[in-house]
């Protein structure tokens, strides 16, 4: 049962997931800290960046998922380090390999070291060619409205604009964008990098997201475990909030108590 009463189940690709948390698995110290972190989490779509990861490529060395089980966790592989649409394809091609058929991933073309922004051009191309050959695509975008509308008509599972760039902590930059977006949706969308602490996942919840993607701001917090506990129940927090619709914001002061019936 979803820990919100009365919500309608998160769906992807016709299955349906209790959190609205999705994590990664980089930066943690040690794969023990990225298990307990990711139990913590509630999380049950985890994040993987093939490229980076070992789940296989590598026989010999550690492999990822002898410690996040597929048979509990969603994997999705994700196509990170890519820079333009040919690698990005190539890495999805080789995660369903992997991973014996998997077709959900999460495709991010980046354009450059220094801003990891995505290069949205790649990654309409990018988009275009893993939906022709049956993936189903969770795209990593820009706040840019117009892109992710693009990128949902041609057939996306759901958009992912980023919060922030990916791995800055600083929250959600532009609210207003991601408002227009979500006016607009037609497929899920989730915020997607740059959350920094608890009430920026709460934020994003509360514009109307369905779900949030992080990373940094739990491998990189001080306590990693104590923050993913912490992210779970900020993106409830939101959730319900939103469900709950919040009071319209006023510019003067509004009595708290009653004024009728006053004794004077
Ligand atoms: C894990 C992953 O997919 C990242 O590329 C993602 O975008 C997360 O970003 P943060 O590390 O800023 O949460």
């Amino acid at each position: 049962m979803s820990p919100v009463p009365h919500d309608k189940p998160f769906t992807l690709a016709g299955r349906t997931y209790q959190s609205r948390l999705l994590v990664g698995t980089g930066k943690y110290k040690d794969l023990d800290e990225t298990r307990a972190a990711i139990e913590a989490s509630g999380a049950e779509i985890v994040t993987v960046a093939v490229r980076r990861t070992n789940i296989g490529q590598n026989p010999g060395e550690p492999n990822l998922l002898d410690v996040i089980s597929p048979d509990r966790y969603t994997i999705l592989p994700n196509t990170a380090g890519c820079y333009d649409a040919d690698e990005a394809v190539r890495t999805c091609r080789l995660a369903r390999e992997l991973l014996d058929g998997h077709k959900l991933v999460k495709l991010e073309v980046l354009a450059d070291q220094k801003t990891l922004f995505p290069n949205v051009i790649e990654t309409l191309k990018a988009a275009e060619i893993l939906v022709k050959d049956d993936f189903d695509v969770m795209v990593y975008t820009s706040d840019d409205p117009i892109i992710a509308r693009q990128l949902a008509d041609m057939g996306c599972i759901a958009v992912m604009p980023l919060a922030g760039l990916i791995g800055t902590g600083l929250g959600i930059c532009n609210p207003y964008n991601l408002r227009i977006i979500l006016e607009e949706a037609k497929v899920p969308v989730l915020v997607d990098a740059g959350v920094g602490t608890a009430s920026d996942a709460t934020i994003a919840m509360e514009l109307g997201c369905e779900a949030v993607l992080m990373n940094s701001a739990i491998a990189l917090a001080q306590n990693p475990v104590l923050m993913a506990e912490a992210m779970k129940y900020a993106i409830d927090a939101g959730r319900l909030a939103y469900l709950a619709g919040r009071m319209p914001k006023r510019l003067y002061a509004s009595a708290s108590s009653p004024l009728e019936g006053l004794i004077r």
